[in-house]
C-alpha cells in the first residue's frame, strides 16, 4: 500500500493524504519525498487552486517524525539532516503561492502539528487532540514549526503550548486561533469542500497573486536563518541521552 494517496478533483482540489494508519500516519522518508513532488506541482499546476492534506482513517492525522525509523539517527549531524530535509519542505508549503488546508481528521502529534502549522487553514474534527508535546521528548520542534507558530499565532499562547507540552483539544487551539473552524464527524471531506467553495469560484490568478502578498514577509534571509536555527537547535537535542531514553520509552511500551 503506498504511504500517501494523491487525488485531483475537477474544482482545483488536490487532496495528499499520509497513508500510513498502522503508524499513525507518522511521516518517513517517503511521505517527505511526496510531500516535496507535490508542492512543486501545486506551485506549477495551473489547474490547482487549493493543496489539502489529511491523513487515512479515523484516528490520527499525524504523530510526527516515523520514531522507529528516526530513532537510528544518533548524531546532531544526522538528525539536522533530516530535520532539515522536513524544514525545506514545510518552508516550501509555508511559502507556496496556493491556498493550502490541513484537514485535521484525528489526533495531531508532534511534527504533525508542524505539518498543519506550515499549511494556511487548519480545519479540524470535533473532538480531536492536539500535541505540540515535543518538549516531554527533550527536544523542540524540529521542522520549522514554533518559528511558524509564533508568527500565526499569538506570542503567549504559543509558547505556552510549546512549554507545556500535552495533547490538547482541538476546541481549545480554536480558542488560540490556531484551528479555524471545527467539523462535525462525518462528512469531514464535504465539509471542507464547502469550505473552500467561495476560493473555488476565484480565478487561480487572484489566489496565486494574493497568496504570494501574503507570504512576502516569510521570503527573506532573516526569517529563513531564524527558520533553520530552531532546526539546529533542535538537532543539538536529539543527540542527548534524555531525547534517546524518552523515544525508547516510546517504541517500548
Ligand atoms: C521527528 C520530528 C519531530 C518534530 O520535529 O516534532 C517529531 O515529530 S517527534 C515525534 C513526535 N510524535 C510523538 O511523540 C507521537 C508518538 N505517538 C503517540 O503519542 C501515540 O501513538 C498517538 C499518536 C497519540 C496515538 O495513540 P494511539 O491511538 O493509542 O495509538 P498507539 O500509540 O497504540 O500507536 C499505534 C501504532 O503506531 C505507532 N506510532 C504512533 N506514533 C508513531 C510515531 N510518531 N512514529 C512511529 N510509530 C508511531 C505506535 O508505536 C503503535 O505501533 P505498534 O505498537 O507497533 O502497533
Amino acid at each position: 500500500m503506498a504511504d500517501v494517496l494523491l487525488e485531483q478533483d475537477n474544482d482545483g482540489i488536490v487532496w495528499f493524504t499520509i497513508n500510513r494508519q498502522e503508524r499513525r500516519n507518522a511521516i518517513n522518508y517517503e511521505v517527505m519525498d511526496c510531500l516535496q513532488k507535490t508542492i512543486q506541482m501545486v506551485e506549477q499546476n495551473d489547474d490547482v487552486k487549493v493543496l489539502v492534506i489529511t491523513g487515512a482513517g479515523e484516528k490520527a492525522f499525524c504523530s510526527g517524525g516515523d520514531l522507529s525509523s528516526f530513532h537510528r539517527l544518533q548524531t546532531k549531524e544526522e538528525a539536522y539532516s533530516m530535520l532539515g530535509k522536513m524544514g525545506n519542505i514545510l518552508y516550501s508549503l509555508l511559502t507556496v503561492s496556493k491556498p493550502t488546508v490541513a484537514l485535521i481528521n484525528g489526533t495531531v502529534i508532534g511534527g504533525g502539528c508542524e505539518l498543519a502549522t506550515a499549511c494556511d487553514f487548519r480545519y479540524a474534527k470535533r473532538g480531536s487532540k492536539v500535541g505540540f508535546v515535543q518538549g516531554k521528548l527533550a527536544i523542540t520542534t524540529g521542522w520549522g514549526g514554533s518559528t511558524m507558530l509564533f508568527e500565526k499565532m499569538s506570542y503567549d499562547r504559543a509558547l505556552h503550548v510549546l512549554l507545556e507540552a500535552e495533547p490538547v483539544s482541538a476546541e481549545k487551539m480554536y480558542e488560540y486561533g490556531w484551528i479555524h473552524s471545527l467539523l462535525p464527524e462525518q462528512g469531514l471531506k464535504e465539509e471542507c469542500r464547502k469550505l473552500l467553495s467561495p476560493y473555488l469560484s476565484k480565478s487561480v490568478h487572484v489566489l496565486r497573486a494574493y497568496k504570494t502578498a501574503a507570504v512576502a514577509k516569510w521570503k527573506n534571509e532573516a526569517f529563513r536563518a531564524r527558520f533553520f536555527a530552531e532546526i539546529e537547535r533542535c538537532s543539538v537535542l536529539w543527540e542527548s541521552p534524555e531525547h534517546d531514553e524518552a523515544v525508547r520509552a516510546f517504541l517500548n511500551k
